[in-house]
């Protein structure tokens, strides 16, 4: 059993991927064909793949594509918030760590309760979108791993402040205006040292960035 503040330990794993730099120069995007995630059904361990950064870093393109790939649910964070932190984050107000606890946890059953559906067809896996800011917020989600065959993998999707404001403006109907970019990295502790966690470098295009998701979700699924 782990003890308070300890990590579950994980094979060694990309810390840092660049889908950034185009690897292959002969290749336009759309004939790059990503790996296809494979994961064995039969297996006790079951998977909590957590898309974190940011607004605007593609968590949510990024969530759908692996929930397509890996044929398990998709827990999109922002539907577990409060319609205070909703009202809060619609005025351009940062939440506060208190804002952040309820939600985190509420997230943190969720992903348990996909783990376990009614059904009886354990999945291999659920992956959630949540934007996971501080090491603190990724410990309330990591709990969901003790005492239970569960491993936990966060993939920070890393961009730049001008191309995250650029991509939070893009976005229509969402309550998160752009404003709030600069208080999300204000609070924002990139992961170091966690060796559940690896670092993605977003700055690529949308076939770069799912291509090089799809190589690390294979590198760490084939290494557990
Ligand atoms: N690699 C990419 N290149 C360009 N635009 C992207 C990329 N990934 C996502 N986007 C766009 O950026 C915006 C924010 O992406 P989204 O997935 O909603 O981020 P998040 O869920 O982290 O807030 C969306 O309009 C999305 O279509
Ligand atoms: O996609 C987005 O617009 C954000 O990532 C959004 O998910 C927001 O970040 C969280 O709902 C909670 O806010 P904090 O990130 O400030 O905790």
């Amino acid at each position: 059993m782990l003890s308070a503040g300890e990590r579950p330990q994980h094979p060694a794993s990309p810390a840092i991927v660049d889908a950034s730099t185009v690897l292959m120069p002969n290749l336009e995007p759309k004939t790059i064909s990503p790996p296809s995630v494979m994961l064995p059904h039969k297996s006790p361990v079951q998977h909590i793949w957590v898309v974190t950064g940011p607004a605007g870093c593609g968590k949510s393109t990024v969530g759908q594509v692996l929930r397509k790939e890996l044929g398990v649910s998709f827990l999109e964070g922002d539907d577990y918030h409060p319609a205070s932190n909703k009202t809060k984050m619609g005025n351009g107000i940062p939440l506060t760590d208190e804002d952040r606890w309820d939600w985190l946890i509420s997230l943190r059953k969720a992903a348990i309760d996909a783990l376990s559906p009614a059904d009886g067809n354990p999945p291999t896996g659920v992956v959630v979108a949540c934007s996971a800011l501080k090491q603190k917020y990724r410990d309330v989600i990591r709990v969901a791993a003790y005492n239970s065959p569960v491993k936990i993998h966060f993939i920070y999707l890393k961009l730049t402040e001008n191309v995250l404001m650029q991509r939070v403006s893009q976005r229509q109907a969402h309550y998160m205006k752009s404003d709030m970019v600069r208080s999300q990295l204000q609070a924002l502790e990139e992961p170091q040292g966690e060796d559940d966690a690896i670092t993605i470098n977003v700055e690529g295009s949308q076939e770069h960035v799912q291509r090089r998701v799809l190589e690390a979700v294979a590198e760490i699924a084939n290494a557990v």
